[in-house]
């Protein structure tokens, strides 16, 4: 019998679970969505029972799906949304909803960070500045706003490792997704004692650091009875949804890069040093690779801003959708195809939920520029689209401007299903692209660590090189008409944000 390896991602929109074979083969998969929370604009929450609740499902459909024996499964691998803040007390109970890395609530905290540790020695200890999606501002928000609750913190995890806490009793994580808790001397990769003491934060909340491949611990009773899984079977640190991405897409040394359209949008690239952006733009984080990091932006509502759209405004869309029994984001992407580039002089900033590169401002908005008569709906989302993808090519700018040659861009998200948006993305960027036959990214790298953690190969390298290789690579060229209309796009996408900077700020107090 084959064995089998489980890779679990808690993701914004919803956990997707997925089997994959000795080869790199993916078997199956299930995917269960929950509800995510704004309780106030820039505020962005979940309930971490809402994602455990949904593994459990999800799991639970895989086994019953009759291509999966339990017993065929001999690793797993946890990967997830970075960042977010899951506050527990000493008996294991949920504190208060997980504030989310797309929350844009701390700018004060981050203010009072970089105040106490000053900005260069912040660079020295952990390689980053302090942004409000990371958790440790979040910490110090829940201790300035809800000192009751502050009071009652034992642990506080990251949402894979509260799942991994739910399964096998452990509290564990692993460097790539500790890098985005500014507590992480990520050149070192272990937890940074004087941040720690700088913010009075307890080493004790913070859970133990591994590299992504080792084991952490193994299913519980508990755990197996919630699940079906078998209990023994050893579950690796996993990585950050970035981190697990990248190995997903076979991207482990510099010249590779992943361009994801999640709810976030993200250009990933590996690095073989702890290099870090002078500005402070991008962000670096340890790889899932040991003795690797990488560099990264963020562009915090990519298939978020497409999201809202079909949620807010696509209502007839959605109707229809269902009529056709078809998927709503296929009826929008047909829409936004008939549409000729640069949507006839529209132009988006999908700055939904503040930004973070190329402008981290937690108060940035979402903007369409230039609407007119002559626009209807398919405009409005070719619009997002492009918009997303000129937020993209912020990030690929930074790169270039930092002397990092990117040779192989690899789509991975779920944007990346719509070939209109892959055309516009490879567009827009001006240069080729590749789609993997797989592009089930986090989940699928999750369970490729989660097999070298189990002693199917030897290396994240080689698991990653050999699993890829077996896909298909598909090229998205760019069409030259449509990149010279781009091109002289861009320069207006860049002087609309700080022409409109003031205005948001004024904004806020409406
Ligand atoms: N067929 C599609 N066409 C365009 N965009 C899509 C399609 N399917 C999903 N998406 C986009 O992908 C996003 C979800 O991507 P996913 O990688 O699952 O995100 P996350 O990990 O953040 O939950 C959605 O918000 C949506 O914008
Ligand atoms: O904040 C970041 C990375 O720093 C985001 O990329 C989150 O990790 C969420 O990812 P998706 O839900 O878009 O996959």
């Amino acid at each position: 019998m084959q064995s089998l390896f489980l890779g679990i991602d808690i993701g914004t929109t919803g956990v997707k679970a997925l089997i994959m074979d000795e080869q790199g083969k993916g078997v199956t998969q299930a995917t269960r969505e929950y509800p995510l929370h704004i309780p106030q604009p820039g505020w962005a929450e979940q309930n971490p029972e809402d994602w455990y609740y949904a593994t459990c499902e999800a799991v639970a459909a895989i086994l019953r799906d009759g291509r999966v024996a339990a017993a065929q499964i001999k690793g797993i691998g946890l990967t997830g949304q970075m960042h977010g803040s899951v506050f527990l007390d000493r008996q294991g109970g949920i504190i208060r909803e997980a504030i989310l890395w797309c929350d844009q609530r701390t700018a004060e905290e981050c203010r009072e960070i970089t105040a106490a540790v000053g900005d260069k020695r912040l660079i020295e200890l952990v390689a980053n500045p302090a942004l409000a999606g990371f958790t440790a501002p979040k910490i110090l928000w829940l201790r300035n706003h809800e000192p009751e609750n502050y009071r009652r913190v034992a642990k506080v995890l990251l949402p894979k490792d509260y799942i991994r806490w739910r399964l096998t009793g452990v509290f564990a994580t692993d460097v790539s997704d500790a890098s985005g808790m500014l507590l992480l001397d990520v050149i070192n990769r272990q937890w940074s004692g004087e941040m720690l003491a700088a913010l009075d934060i307890p080493p004790a909340w913070l859970a133990e650091v591994f590299e992504s491949p080792q084991v952490t611990g193994r299913v519980h009773a508990r755990g197996a009875a919630d699940t079906g899984l078998p209990q023994g079977i050893p579950v690796v640190a996993g990585a950050g949804d970035n981190a697990a991405g990248a190995v997903g897409s076979g991207i482990i040394r510099p010249g590779m890069a992943t361009v994801s359209l999640g709810t976030s949008g993200v250009v990933f690239t590996p690095s073989r040093t702890p290099a870090v952006d002078p500005a402070g733009r991008l962000h670096t984080f340890c790889h899932a690779v040991p003795g690797q990091w990488h560099l990264m932006g963020v562009t915090l509502a990519a298939g978020g801003s497409l999201r809202w759209y079909r949620d807010a405004l696509a209502g007839e869309e959605r109707a229809a959708a269902q009529e056709l029994a078809k998927d709503p984001y296929e009826l929008l992407n047909d829409q936004a195809g008939l549409i000729p580039a640069g949507s006839e002089g529209l132009l988006f900033l999908p700055y939904l939920s503040g930004e973070r590169t190329p402008h981290a401002d937690p108060l940035a908005r979402g903007v369409f520029l230039g609407l007119s008569l002559k626009h209807h709906k398919g405009h409005l989302v070719r619009s997002i689209l492009e918009g997303v993808a000129f937020s993209l090519r912020d990030t690929l700018e930074i790169m270039k401007e930092l002397g990092l040659a990117l040779e192989d861009l690899r789509i991975t998200g779920g944007g990346g299903r719509s070939p209109v948006w892959r055309q516009i993305l490879a567009d827009v960027l001006g240069l080729p692209l590749n789609l993997m036959e797989n592009s089930d990214g986090p989940a699928y790298g999750a369970a490729i660590l989660g097999a070298v953690g189990a002693g199917c190969w030897p290396s994240v390298e080689e698991a990653a090189a050999a699993a890829c290789s077996s896909q298909e690579l598909r090229g998205v060229l760019p069409i030259a008409e449509n990149v010279q209309c781009y091109d002289r796009l861009y320069p207006l996408y860049r002087e609309a944000y700080p022409s409109l900077k003031s205005l948001f700020w004024r904004l806020k107090d409406i």
